[in-house]
């Protein structure tokens, strides 16, 4: 197996910091730009790759997440990070939850968390490392293997995103069942938000250890929340993962930045842009210039072109993009999609979105 013969030191040198520059509110020559997605059914490359093998089959093979992550920013388009291949439902399953990829449905737990009694099914005590190793191997190999071209970012599902999908079963328009859980067990809804809590921290952390330098968590499903759930069940265990993810860093002195993503929660903006997190990720529901202001200079922004606008043709996506930089700004920004590539668009117009925003960027650099 090939990722045995690497390990988690003397990566290559990286060549272009632009991502990490820009997480730091540095100046960069270009504002860095990558998708949510990136990886995905839209690419002819990724499809072939994918066909017949089962979803998390793959994602338990480091070669094969390893090329799935390459496939983007070292050989189609000049990406200024790369994610590594993997899913947010990959924590449940280290919880003992069985999760599986349905062609068509999506997600699937065929038996999710119904009453309060449940979480005594769930691992008290996650081995992180036997459990998702796949994941820190992957990241190893792929740090290696991008060849310092670009960043290698990891990430997690929040806790509230986790604790909706282990309860609904899968994907929902309502996460009624999940929010009953809100609202009907608070006690039990904070024990079960605090272990993945837990897990989460030591996870990201091995992500760092095996090579991650950056991190994301997607709060995918801030958007069912109202302002006053979002304050008592997402928002303070975000908070939790940023502050115990730096004071473990700190004290072995590294640097890691870190990027919220709740998405649908333009309600929690200034919260998020005080939770320690160097960048916040919004949704293309907010406006770019009220988010700067909003989040008054505290954080680095990332977004929010909407995905539909992939579908415009190309000349449109560049004026689209020209004014995105320009209400967010070249500084502290990295160009991203409001939420996920969706499978039908075209891999021509993602091209057209990157090269929009490094040549609109290098001019507005040069004003
Ligand atoms: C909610 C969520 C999931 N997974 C993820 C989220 C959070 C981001 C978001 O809000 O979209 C995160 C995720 N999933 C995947 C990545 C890889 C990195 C990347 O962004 O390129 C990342 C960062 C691969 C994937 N994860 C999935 C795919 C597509 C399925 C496939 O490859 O067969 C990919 C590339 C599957 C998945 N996994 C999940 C869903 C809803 C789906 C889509 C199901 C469907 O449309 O049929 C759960």
């Amino acid at each position: 197996m090939i990722f045995c013969f690497f390990s988690p030191k003397d990566f290559p040198k990286l060549k272009n910091d632009a991502f990490l520059r820009a997480c730091h509110g540095q100046e960069t020559n270009h504002v860095p730009v990558w998708c949510m997605r990136q990886a995905g059914r839209y690419l002819p490359e990724f499809r072939e790759f994918r066909a017949g093998k089962d979803f998390f089959e793959t994602c338990r093979s480091p070669a094969a997440c390893c090329e799935l992550t390459l496939q983007v920013p070292l050989r189609r388009f000049p990406f200024d990070a790369a994610i590594i291949f993997s899913d947010i439902l990959v924590i449940p399953q280290a919880m003992g939850m069985d999760v599986q990829m349905v062609a068509g449905k999506g997600p699937t737990f065929p038996e999710p968390l119904k009453e309060p009694e449940d979480l005594l099914l769930l691992q008290p005590k996650v081995d992180v490392n036997k459990e998702l190793g796949y994941v820190f191997k992957a990241i190893t190999l792929t740090r290696h293997k991008l060849d310092g071209k670009v960043p290698l970012i990891g990430f997690t599902g929040a806790p509230w995103t986790l604790m909706a999908y282990m309860i609904e079963g899968g994907g929902s328009t309502t996460h009624s069942k999940a929010k009953r859980w809100l609202y009907r067990h608070p006690e039990a809804s904070h024990k079960l938000l605090k272990m993945l809590t837990d897990v989460i921290v030591v996870y990201l952390l091995g992500q760092v250890a095996a090579g991650a330098q950056a991190l994301q968590v997607f709060e995918s499903h801030a958007g069912c929340l109202g302002p006053v759930e979002f304050q008592e069940f997402s928002l303070p265990y975000l908070r939790d993962i940023a502050r115990k993810v730096k004071d473990q860093l700190k004290e072995s002195g590294q640097d890691v930045p870190m990027i919220v993503f709740a998405k649908d929660g333009h309600y929690g903006l200034e919260d998020l842009s005080q939770s320690h997190y160097e960048v916040v990720g919004l949704d293309w529901t907010i406006d770019p210039r009220s988010a700067r202001e909003r989040t008054g200079g505290k954080v680095s922004l990332q977004g929010n072109m909407d995905p539909c606008a992939l579908y415009a043709p190309k000349e449109r996506i560049s004026e689209i993009v020209k004014k995105m930089l320009e209400g967010f700004g070249t500084r502290g920004y990295i160009a991203n999609l409001g939420h996920g590539l969706y499978p039908d668009m075209d891999p021509e117009n993602v091209g057209a979105f990157v090269e929009a925003v490094h040549t609109h960027s290098r001019h507005l650099n040069l004003k």
